[in-house]
């Protein structure tokens, strides 16, 4: 093969590798078997090493990052990484209801409720299409860069298809199956076990060796836009549809509510729900769904004036499952 031939092979691995990874990883509907993923990604891996000077970051062979770092690089959020309001009874889903419509003078305001993942916020930042900086919130204004590490989540796109800068936010979590399968790991090797999914999800994005956090199955759901120039939309609701659209992992159970009854009922589904859920939420998310609406409340010091936090009780029964896991 001549080289234009090669680079063409080259390209056509990269999207099918990439197809398949996104129906196995987002998806959940793989359409291949892993040993035709397999065979596929050592052909690419061959050309690559053959082809040196036809490598880019950003291929599919690309995401179990390089050697480990000695420490994590800072990085300023281009638009902080706000903190939430909480709410801890229907009472206080009220309060904020009212504040949000007398802010707004108008008497009924529809919010988009999301299930509140009990994760890490991260933000993740695309230019020219390309994944380029991952960061955690940290303290909302400085992260620290954990890119390679956020490239062994399988199901966070290595490119997307939009050229404008754009940064999303999401809950990176590690699904409880995957908690539980980890801490038997560390109980049989003698070590610490986890408390919980969060902390796990955690500890494995601080590792400095991008290898031991390719091995946690970490997963994330993104929820937010941070900074994008060109955003067009006028509505939380169609921003969550275009990250889809992209190619994002976004959490299939948020819903648009049109008054704070329904988010109340909502809110009331999900107590009994949670239980059923293959990752730990911690409580909703609610947010004002109309963006020009949220620009008009603004923010207090540290949080929106659009969003508030409802927590669910801390749960005995969850620690409860777990110790009874642990203990077994
Ligand atoms: C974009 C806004 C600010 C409205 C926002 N902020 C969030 N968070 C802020 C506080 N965060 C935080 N983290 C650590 C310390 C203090 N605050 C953690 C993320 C959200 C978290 C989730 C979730 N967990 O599933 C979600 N569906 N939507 C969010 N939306």
């Amino acid at each position: 093969m001549d080289l234009a031939q090669v680079k063409k092979e080259i390209q056509f691995l990269r999207n099918e590798l990439d197809k398949y990874n996104y129906e196995y990883h987002v998806l959940d509907q793989p359409s291949v078997s892993d040993y035709e993923y397999d065979q596929k990604m050592q052909q690419l891996i061959k050309l690559e090493h053959e082809f040196p000077e036809l490598q880019t970051p950003d291929s599919p062979s690309k995401r179990v990052g390089g050697e480990p770092l000695d420490a994590f690089e800072k990085v300023e959020h281009a638009v902080p990484m706000l903190s939430l309001g909480n709410a801890f009874g229907e009472g206080d889903l009220r309060d904020f209801d009212r504040r949000v419509r007398e802010g707004l003078k108008i008497d009924e305001v529809s919010y988009v409720c999301e299930l509140k993942i009990d994760g890490l916020a991260v933000s993740l930042r695309y230019e020219d299409g390309i994944f380029v900086q991952g960061a955690t919130r940290g303290d909302g204004q400085t992260g620290e860069d954990i890119t390679q590490n956020l490239k062994t989540i399988r199901s966070i796109p290595l490119r997307i298809d939009q050229k404008e800068t754009i940064e999303v936010r999401g809950e990176a979590f590690m699904p409880q199956k995957s908690f539980l399968a980890l801490n038997e790991q560390k109980e049989k090797s003698g070590e610490e076990p986890f408390a919980n999914p969060r902390n796990a999800a955690a500890g494995s994005l601080r590792q400095l060796d991008p290898k031991i956090a390719s091995k946690r199955n970490l997963d994330i759901f993104l929820y937010a836009v941070g900074q994008w120039e060109a955003g067009t939309l006028t509505s939380h609701s169609d921003r969550l549809n275009y990250l889809k659209q992209l190619g994002f992992k976004t959490n299939p159970e948020w819903r648009v509510c049109k008054n704070i009854d329904d988010v109340i009922e909502y809110v009331n589904e999900w107590v009994e729900k949670r239980a059923n859920l293959s990752y730990d939420i911690d409580g909703i998310v609610i947010k004002v769904d109309q963006l020009d609406y949220q620009e008009k409340l603004g923010f207090t010091a540290k949080s929106p004036r659009w969003a508030v936090a409802y927590k669910f009780p801390a749960e005995e029964a969850i620690t409860t499952l777990y110790d009874i896991e642990l203990s077994v």
